[in-house]
């Protein structure tokens, strides 16, 4: 279980969030713009620091400024996958690979190989990111998201840059990683497709604050 609770203030938005992730499989992160689903995100991750609370996986406290606990993102053992890939560009998908998983837990879930074959990306994997098509980077940030994990993996509006039928592509290899793979994913979005196809359960958050959550069907029949 993820439990979170945090206050955050950037210039005049305020961040006050408390919550508590049971889910195995897939939860949303849903809302508009700006309501601070990102900056959220950022916090879990070690990527952005609250001014107070407590995050904790499990038994393991990633943050607590009670007791000045504040882990480095990559002691947190979470993979991220954001809208653009990120992949560094002077390295082959197989380096970046095989860094994802020296940067990830000291439990990757499988070799860079296994995890290729999955992805269809093996036959990419002594290119450059210039040189891939959008679908093929998302797919191998994703792979290299898995490989970097070992608690959970969150993503950030990853199909945003993708036209239609790459959206469709790369939902279909989201939805393999929890069965394969085990990892719970929090997925941010402002799609209610999305939300429907992939997710067990929503979390709708508005002007930095959790509105309400529950089951993905009645989250988003509620947000009518
Ligand atoms: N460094 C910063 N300084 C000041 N305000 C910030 C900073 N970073 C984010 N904000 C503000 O915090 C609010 C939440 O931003 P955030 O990116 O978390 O929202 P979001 O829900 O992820 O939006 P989107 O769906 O458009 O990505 C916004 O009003 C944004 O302008």
């Amino acid at each position: 279980m993820l439990s979170v609770d945090v206050s955050k203030k950037l210039g005049i938005f305020a961040l006050e969030i408390s919550l508590q992730i049971e889910n195995p499989g897939i939860t949303a992160l849903f809302g508009p713009s700006g309501a601070g689903k990102s900056t959220f995100a950022k916090i879990i991750a070690g990527l952005c620091a609250p001014e107070r609370g407590r995050i904790a996986f499990e038994d393991k406290a990633f943050f607590d400024s009670a007791k000045g606990v504040d882990l480095p993102p990559e002691r947190r053992g979470v993979g991220f996958l954001f809208q653009e890939h990120r992949l560094f560009p002077h390295m082959s998908v197989y380096k970046n690979l095989s860094f994802g998983r020296v940067a990830g837990g000291r439990r990757p879930c499988c070799g860079v190989e296994e995890i290729s074959e999955v992805f269809g990306i093996t036959p990419l994997l002594d290119r450059k990111p210039a040189s891939l098509s959008g679908g093929e980077s998302q797919r191998a940030a994703l792979a290299r998201a898995i490989l970097a994990a070992e608690n959970f993996i969150i993503m950030d509006e990853p199909l945003s840059s993708l036209d239609e039928a790459l959206k469709d592509d790369l939902l279909g290899y989201i939805e393999k990683i929890p069965p394969l793979f085990g990892f719970p994913i929090i997925y941010i979005t402002h799609s209610k497709d999305e939300v429907l196809r992939l997710a067990e359960k929503a979390v709708i958050v508005k002007e930095g604050r959790v509105e309400k959550s529950g089951s993905a069907a009645e989250m988003m029949k509620s947000d009518a």
